[in-house]
């Protein structure tokens, strides 16, 4: 009885558990990728021994290269050796086909009512699945590689209930925006959130992805569904694992908050804070340097589909460039099947391999100093894609894709208008 975060550890170990006990659990998975595996090799080594630790579980350990792929600079290459040296002697196979939170799912890893552990803050996407997956320092990654443990404080619950009927023009990442307006960039500190209401129950997994990607923005520990048929049919070939579908049953949240998306435009998250949220239709004059579309927030099919439906059959501001890049390998080649990587490179986009990309400003479209970009990313912190002088602005991919026409930020209702009258 209780929240779904509460249920999930209840089912994990096996009797009732509350909000505010701290508990050791078996994680399911754990994992790292190529900026955070060398922190997590040291912990690891510091707590084995070097030469003679073992992981817990080489197969339920992943490591994922995805940040920094394929290498930028020769530090970067470097480090990707030290890594590859590791998995190597730990029978790890190293992931290299997409960011670690659309390939863990991907490739079965996440599962309903799972504990999953990850050296990256955007762990929490895996609670779209119903899974409780949470970010966590390279240390706490190590010592979980080593015992295949970790110990949690059971967070108390946000319920966020999402209904209404979405306009034409919003999408699941405005929704998404709307929330952490509401709630604030440290408003869910150390709380799960618990997305539910028809919208949710409705939305494909990748847009639910969107939301549970999205609920550390608001310094969440984890961002969580109830897994349903919409969860099973995406997982449907995927993993042969058994799982429960476990919801929240009498749940006592600290906080409900209600959200009727019925009214809601467009919006952009202006820079430096993710909460700093206006509807698109009133920043419209931002010029633009730069637009990405891709990242573990946006990078998925539904989302490039969107944004191939705006640029079909045409180009992109001359004053503008354009990074395109899928979130997956499998991402990108459906994108490719469906001639959707054809209309973005015609259009004027560079299209990368599958990865982060410029989000974290590593390489592949770094911002100039002074310069703003306008991406579908989750962060607009200060210098995360470049010089410090430069800033970031966060929409959905249809807002980028409009912005890409223009140059300028564009409320995409106006292209998507245009469009229905021609
Ligand atoms: C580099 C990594 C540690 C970081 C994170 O944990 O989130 C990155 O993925 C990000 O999005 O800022
Ligand atoms: S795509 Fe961006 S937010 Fe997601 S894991 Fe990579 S760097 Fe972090």
């Amino acid at each position: 009885m209780g929240t779904l975060a509460e249920e999930i550890f209840s089912y994990k170990l096996g009797r009732p558990v509350h909000a505010g006990e701290t508990v050791v659990v078996d994680v399911d998975h754990v994992m790292s990728h190529d900026t955070t595996t060398p922190l997590a090799i040291k912990a690891f080594a510091k707590l084995t021994g070097q030469k003679t630790g073992k992981v817990f579980d080489s197969k339920r350990s992943h490591i994922v290269f995805d940040h920094i792929i394929p290498a930028a600079t020769i530090a970067a290459a470097t480090l990707h050796r030290e890594v590859r040296n590791f998995a190597k002697e730990q029978d790890i196979s190293i992931l290299q086909e997409g960011i670690c939170h659309q390939v863990m799912p991907e490739k079965g890893f996440v599962v309903p009512g799972s504990v999953i552990v990850g050296a990256d803050s955007h762990s929490c996407t895996y609670g779209a699945f119903g899974a409780f997956g949470t970010g966590m320092g390279s240390t706490d990654i190590g010592v979980a590689y080593a015992t295949g443990r970790s110990w949690f404080r059971v967070p108390e619950t946000i319920n966020v209930n999402i209904t209404g009927t979405l306009p034409a023009g919003v999408y699941a990442k405005d929704v998404s925006l709307e929330i952490v307006r509401h709630l604030g960039v440290d408003g869910a500190n150390y709380r799960a959130i618990e997305y539910t209401g028809e919208v949710i129950e409705n939305f494909s997994m990748s847009e639910r992805m969107t939301f549970s990607n999205m609920a550390i923005e608001m310094g969440g520990k984890a961002g969580l569904i109830a897994a349903d048929e919409t969860t099973r049919a995406w997982l449907q070939g995927r993993t042969d694992q058994e799982y429960p579908l476990l919801r929240a049953v009498n749940p006592h949240y600290e906080r409900v908050i209600e959200i009727d998306v019925t009214n809601l435009k467009p919006l952009v998250a202006c820079p430096p804070d993710v909460n700093i949220v206006h509807p698109a239709e009133e920043v419209t004059n931002v010029k633009i340097d730069e637009v990405f579309l891709g990242t573990c927030t946006n990078g998925r099919l539904d989302d490039l589909e969107i944004a191939a439906g705006i640029l079909a059959g045409r180009t992109i501001s001359p004053d503008i460039r354009m990074v395109v890049i899928p979130a997956s390998r499998e991402i990108y080649l459906e994108a490719m099947r469906l001639g959707y990587l054809e209309i973005f490179s015609r259009a004027g986009a560079s299209v990368g391999t599958p990865g982060c990309g410029p989000c974290i400003g590593r390489h592949f479209g770094v911002l100039a100093p002074g310069e703003r970009a306008m991406t579908t990313m989750n962060r607009n912190f200060t210098g995360r894609m470049g010089d410090p002088t430069a800033e970031i602005y966060l929409g959905s991919p249809a807002t980028v894709a409009a912005t890409a026409l223009t140059g300028y930020i564009t409320d995409p209702r106006a292209i998507l208008l245009e469009e229905s009258r021609a």
